[in-house]
């Protein structure tokens, strides 16, 4: 039986190999729709391409090679070396950005009328129609297909869709569909296409190869003429012959070539002997030349003539040179290059040929690494006083000098600045610049900015009269002075400095004498137009109504403006003898409330307090006895806060709040309403809102919440109350009014309260104030956090 096997045999088709690239503009989505088509999920944060890359994927019986290229401007001529092995185009445009239709067109119809496009079939892709897009008749017009295709006999089709819709199976239908036409489409020309591709790829790489060919001859016969000139110059310096090019070979075709590392070796063995050779008949040349005899001296030493050692030998030869200057230009040290003083320097030294030493010295350092002569150094420009002053500044600084030490009006200061303190200049600059200023440094301030009224404290800023506005600004200059002219108290480390601190208070050591000398500068540098306000208030006005402005002259009789703050205490200093002449004025009213002062258009014994601490006085001006009269020195604000403390202690100022003591050093006065200021009138009457009763009740509620709370006696704890009767209540006037004289007799008075009613000393309101001594300032803590005691109203 006889096996009977049927064979089937299919006959294969091989696969087509098409190629295709993908062109559009920048941005228009060909890199997503190359990923697309491969089956990746697109990089949303896809970088620009950047020359090209290759895409291959297989569909339907042909392998699809597509060449994905960059759409930048740059980018675009290279696209013309992949047409000729493309059997079909895919042009990308962007469908939501109509600006650009025009410049899509003309690159359309650029692509479509190279000889290697022509006839072959476009598939144009109108993407991003995920967005708002335009519409496909707009398209088709804007980008003038019709016309441009039939005119480059190409078959071509034009698809609206997204390239971010999804990928393989959910891909966008219209990129598979116009896919599938570009491919039937270079299929059915298939006889026609290949062929031509065929063709026009060997016609390419003919042309490639002619162009390499033009280019080898190009760059060989530019390497000839070099070498040629090259051994012209060696015959004319007597140079032997190069043995061998130590040029670059020539990069012809593959540049990836393995080494020959033996012949590498050797190349750079020789190369090494060449050199030394070089060098050693370089020296033998210095040697030679004479010029280290004319030059009489035995230190010249030839160093080789590396492009490295070039300038290091420059700097020799001015060193030479220099030993036989002056120990000061000895001290400047190596210069570069060569001063017209040292080319005249070195003839007058030498006394000989001086041309056969100038060039003696060009021709020896001027070579390059090929011992070609260079061209003549260029002398330099002699230095300008300009660099000479910034040079000088430079070296004055480096050791902490202050750098306008030649200033005349400056040097009395300087020693203070080479203290090692950091001592603040009042006035002289803004409080930015200070920090910036000292902080790098120990250089001395400029004086260019004198006073920054712009920058005013909110602090001084709350105070709003207008009247002293002027004087504020000089006042800031003395509160300026007071309160800088002194170490900082970061530096100040003591006990009496600890204890004011917890209290909210800074001490610093003083220096008197200083702040005075300072306190003059200041005032010499108050610009004009305060000077010229000063005159015309003068004229205008009353001397006791600008009291806080003074004029002054030192003995040179330069003028100044002295402020003082006498306005404010003068007005107090009134008052305080109104009240005692009177005797009309319970304490006890005054104290209660910030609104009550200045009734009667004066100011209470609190208040007089107060503002003498509000309003601090400049530093001393001992020269102007009489500018100060009824004045103090700064040691007198002292004396005040001690008052204030002894006045505590005998428990005349209980009816202020402490935060209303605490404020005393920066709080400003206000107006007292009118029905309060008739009824001051009134001798022993009190204010309803000031009856025991309602002050009882008054205080009970805001103690209600509070630990501190104390008891309704200690509430009601106004003098007149504790006192009881009129009589007492004018002793307390009398004494204290006086309590600022001394001791002595407040302490009498002292004596006539009861032991029990010493308030201060239960309630600790004394241990608040800053302790005070005669050499320390002491100044508010800015922002000191004294919120605890804030409300408690003794
Ligand atoms: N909304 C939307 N954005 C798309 C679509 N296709 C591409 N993009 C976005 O368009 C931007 C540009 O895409 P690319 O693919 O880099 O554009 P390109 O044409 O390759 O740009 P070049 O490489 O510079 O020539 C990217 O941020 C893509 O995420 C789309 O169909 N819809
Ligand atoms: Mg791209």
């Amino acid at each position: 039986m006889g096996n009977c096997v049927s064979v089937n045999k299919k006959k294969v088709v091989p696969k087509k190999q098409i190629t295709l690239a993908i062109v559009g503009l920048d941005n228009a989505g060909k890199t997503t729709l190359s990923s697309v088509l491969l089956g990746e999920k697109p990089d949303p944060d896809l970088a620009p391409t950047v020359g090209f890359r290759n895409v291959k994927f297989t569909n339907s019986n042909c392998d699809v090679t597509v060449f994905d290229v960059g759409g930048g401007k740059n980018i675009r001529p290279i696209w013309k070396n992949y047409f000729a092995e493309v059997y079909g185009l895919m042009f990308v445009i962007d469908s939501t950005s109509e600006s650009r239709l025009k410049e899509a067109r003309d690159v359309f119809k650029e692509t479509l009328s190279n000889t290697k496009v022509a006839g072959k079939p476009v598939l144009i892709l109108a993407n991003k129609v995920d967005k708002e897009h335009m519409k496909e008749t707009e398209i088709v017009r804007g980008l003038d297909i019709e016309k441009t295709v039939n005119s480059n006999n190409c078959p071509s089709k034009m698809v609206m869709v997204s390239a971010l819709k999804g990928v393989g199976a959910k891909m966008d239908k219209e990129i598979s569909e116009g896919l599938t036409w570009l491919l039937n489409e270079i299929k059915k020309s298939w006889e026609t296409l290949s062929p031509r591709v065929q063709e026009d790829m060997a016609a390419q790489a003919q042309a490639q190869e002619k162009e390499r060919e033009e280019r080898k001859a190009r760059v060989k016969k530019q390497r000839e003429e070099r070498e040629k000139a090259e051994e012209l110059e060696r015959t004319a310096r007597g140079l032997p012959k190069k043995a061998e090019s130590d040029e670059e070979d020539f990069v012809d075709g593959n540049p990836f070539k393995a080494l020959d590392l033996a012949q590498l070796e050797k190349k750079e063995r020789m190369l090494k002997a060449e050199k030394h050779s070089k060098d050693k008949k370089l020296n033998a040349l210095d040697r030679g030349d004479g010029l280290r005899k004319s030059m009489g001296d035995p230190i010249i030493r030839r160093r080789s003539l590396d492009s490295s050692n070039t300038k290091r030998s420059l700097d020799d030869l001015d060193i030479i040179r220099s030993t036989n200057h002056s120990p000061e230009k000895l001290k400047a040290g190596p210069k570069m290059g060569l001063t017209s003083y040292d080319l005249e320097d070195s003839r007058a030294t030498r006394g000989g040929n001086n041309s056969e030493v100038k060039l003696g010295a060009l021709s020896l350092f001027g070579r390059n690494t090929r011992g070609q002569a260079l061209p003549p150094l260029s002398q330099l420009p002699p230095e300008s006083s300009d660099k000479k002053f910034r040079k000088k500044k430079k070296r004055l600084t480096d050791y902490n000098l202050p750098a306008n030490s030649d200033d005349d009006t400056n040097n009395k200061e300087n020693s203070s600045w080479n203290s090692g303190l950091f001592l603040h200049e009042p006035g002289l600059f803004s409080r930015e610049s200070e920090v910036h200023e000292l902080t790098p440094r120990m250089t001395k301030p400029k004086i260019s900015k004198i006073v920054n009224t712009s920058k005013i404290d909110e602090e001084e800023e709350s105070y709003s009269n207008q009247d002293t506005y002027d004087s504020r600004k000089l006042g800031r200059n003395s509160d300026f002075s007071r309160n800088h002219l002194t170490i900082r108290s970061s530096q100040f480390d003591s006990k009496l400095g600890k204890e004011n601190s917890q209290k909210g208070y800074e001490t610093f050591p003083r220096d008197l004498d200083r702040e005075d000398s300072m306190y003059r500068r200041t005032l010499k540098h108050i610009s004009p137009p305060s000077l010229k306000r000063f005159d015309e208030e003068k004229e205008g006005e009353s001397s006791t109504e600008r009291d806080d402005l003074e004029e002054v002259s030192d003995d040179n009789g330069d003028r100044f403006v002295s402020y003082q703050n006498r306005r404010n205490l003068n007005l107090a200093k009134q008052t305080k003898s109104n009240q005692i002449k009177s005797k009309k004025k319970p304490i006890s009213r005054e104290m209660d409330d910030d609104d009550d002062e200045e009734a009667d258009g004066g100011y209470s014994q609190s208040s007089i307090l107060k503002d003498t601490l509000r309003f601090p006085r400049s530093p001393r001006y001992d020269d102007d006895a009489s500018s100060r009269d009824n004045d103090e020195s700064p040691r007198d604000l002292h004396k005040e806060i001690r008052d204030v403390q002894q006045l505590y202690s005998s428990g005349l100022l209980n009816g202020h709040s402490s935060s209303q003591v605490k404020r005393g050093l920066s709080e400003t006065p206000t107006k007292k309403s009118s029905d309060t200021k008739n009824k001051d009138d009134k001798f022993g009457k009190v204010d309803q809102s000031n009856r025991p009763e309602t002050r009882r009740k008054k205080k009970r509620s805001i103690f209600r919440s509070n630990k501190l709370a104390p008891s309704d006696d200690d509430a009601d704890s106004t003098v007149s109350d504790r006192l009881g009767s009129p009589r007492l209540v004018q002793q307390a006037t009398k004494h204290d009014s006086l309590a600022r004289l001394g001791n002595a007799r407040s302490t009498q008075f002292h004596n006539n309260v009861p032991k029990e009613q010493d308030f201060s000393a239960k309630w600790g309101l004394a241990e608040e104030l800053p302790v005070i001594e005669d050499d320390y300032t002491v100044r508010r803590i800015p922002n000191f956090d004294d919120s605890d005691a804030d409300d408690i109203v003794f």
